[in-house]
């Protein structure tokens, strides 16, 4: 299918107004930005509210951005780029969709939280539930952190059992017991887990190889009667797109329900993203009838950009939470009224085009990049899970399976990439180890742009690797 056209309505990449330098130009000014990391830096951590943020692996100066439309992004000083970050995900139709952005104020208009229910929770609640029918109760809350420590409170609860087990590199938030040989800004850190954990809640996660059933079979016999349950990305995609190999799913699904244990999927990231139902709707077609996860979590584009995530899955599992149940969970801001009404618009409008315009704009974007890298003699992957894609630099004869493969990238040939990409006017994410975003706003001639910018930083990502 072809992607000559932004879906209507979602504003594609257009200069804005007030002299913003020209995409593709070989240098942009940075003193704001500069500037304002300077100050962000006077008194917040590092300059930044999330670590993802920060230039760290990269070096250099990290863009203040202003302001957002479609497939781009303009900076302080008003320079513009193509966005392939999507604010980590959830900017599925693209950033200040028209219809999310409406829904937003009139719910901003009819007050902006009442500590009590609004009937748009059970609306997105419904839209989870139609297109994913394993889900038969859901809870909204407001990040994915909580959204997997509450899933792991409910495993807990329901088996009485304390062990979970997690794969090396899937990230699920920051919780204290999920936070080992975590994905995500722990391995572009390189920091192999969190100062703050206690012992005895770190010895409570057993970490895995990813894509290994015989360990996962070897960690339910050396602990009978322990695993409460087995958490894993539906697709990892927090140290670069790394799809489950096939039958992994099924696999880790059969292995953990005869030991007694639970699966929780998490479609974080992957939710209503790598396809219509996650990527666990692409899995499921091959999947022996029957055989299912027992709870979710979701967040990103489920909250259309505002701070919502979600958990669901099988009702006698969701019937533990309090009030109905003794597994607490709560949240002053649970199913804010404004994040309910921009994750409903933004499902709402994420239809069959959409995720087929989606399919169509991450291909396109795969082969330039694969055509580019290749024409400059780099060694490479390009990693796809639906919708989603990365890029691994180095030698990778055979496609990686687990964190050990993806920790020996080669991460300065990134970094050189990154920022030729960053010169010629593309915003990709600043580490090797995260996936990257298009949205429906990314047609032809948005991809055209990011086509025009590869060659040259191919060819820095080809000094650096000669070097
Ligand atoms: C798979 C996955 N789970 C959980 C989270 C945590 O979500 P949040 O950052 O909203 O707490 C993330 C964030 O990137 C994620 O990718
Ligand atoms: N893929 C990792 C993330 O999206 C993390 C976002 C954040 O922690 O700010």
């Amino acid at each position: 299918m072809s992607v000559t056209q932004g879906i209507s309505g979602s504003g594609s990449a257009t200069t804005a107004p007030g002299a913003p330098t020209a995409p593709g130009a070989p240098t942009a000014p940075t003193a704001l930005s500069a500037e304002y990391a300077a100050r962000a830096a006077a008194v917040i951590p590092g300059g930044v509210n999330s670590p993802v943020r920060a230039f760290g692996s990269v070096g250099g100066t990290p863009r203040f951005f202003v302001r957002g439309s479609g497939a781009s992004v303009t900076d302080a000083d008003g320079t513009e780029y193509v966005d392939l970050v999507g604010a980590w995900g959830p900017a599925l139709l693209g950033h200040a969709h028209p219809a999310v952005v409406e829904a937003v104020q009139q719910a901003a208009a009819n007050g902006l939280g009442f500590g009590a229910s609004v009937p748009g929770e059970y609306e997105l609640a419904d839209e989870i539930i139609r297109r994913m029918p394993e889900v038969e109760l859901v809870r909204l809350v407001s990040t994915g952190t909580e959204a997997t420590m509450t899933a792991i409170r409910i495993a807990r609860g329901a088996t009485g059992r304390p062990l979970v087990i997690k794969f090396a590199g899937h990230y699920h938030g920051h919780s204290d017991g999920l936070l080992a040989a975590a994905g995500s800004g722990l391995a572009t850190f390189g920091l192999p887990g969190s100062a703050g954990v206690t012992a005895e809640t770190a010895a409570q996660t057993l970490v895995l190889p990813y894509n290994d059933l015989a360990a996962l079979e070897h960690a339910f016999q050396s602990h009978p009667g322990q695993i409460a349950a087995v958490i894993t990305e539906s697709a990892a995609a927090n140290m670069g797109i790394l799809p489950p190999d096939p039958g992994f799913t099924e696999g880790l699904i059969r292995s953990a329900h005869a030991h007694g244990a639970l699966v929780i999927t998490d479609e974080v990231l992957t939710g209503f993203r790598a396809g219509s139902a996650g990527y666990w709707g692409i899995e499921r077609e091959t999947m022996p009838d029957g055989l299912r996860p027992d709870l979710f979590t979701f967040g990103k584009v489920v909250g259309g950009g505002l701070p919502l995530a979600a958990l669901g899955g099988r009702r006698d599992l969701m019937e533990q939470l309090a009030p109905l149940g003794p597994v607490y969970q709560g949240g002053t801001l649970s199913g804010n009224p404004l994040a309910v009404a921009a994750g409903l618009a933004t499902l709402r409008n994420a239809d069959a085009t959409v995720y087929d315009h989606l399919a169509a704009a991450a291909d396109a974007l795969a082969v330039e990049v694969e055509d580019a890298l290749t024409a400059a003699g780099v060694a490479h992957r390009v990693q796809r899970a639906g919708t989603l894609l990365s890029v691994l630099f180095g030698d990778y004869p055979v496609a990686p399976a687990n964190y050990d493969d993806v920790l020996r990238q080669d991460t300065a040939a990134h970094r050189a990439f990154f920022h030729a990409m960053l010169a010629g006017g593309v915003n990709l994410p600043p580490s090797a180890f995260e996936a990257w975003f298009v949205s429906a706003a990314h047609d032809d001639r948005v991809i055209g742009r990011v086509a025009e910018a590869l060659p040259a930083a191919a060819r820095a990502a080809a000094a650096a690797q000669a070097a």
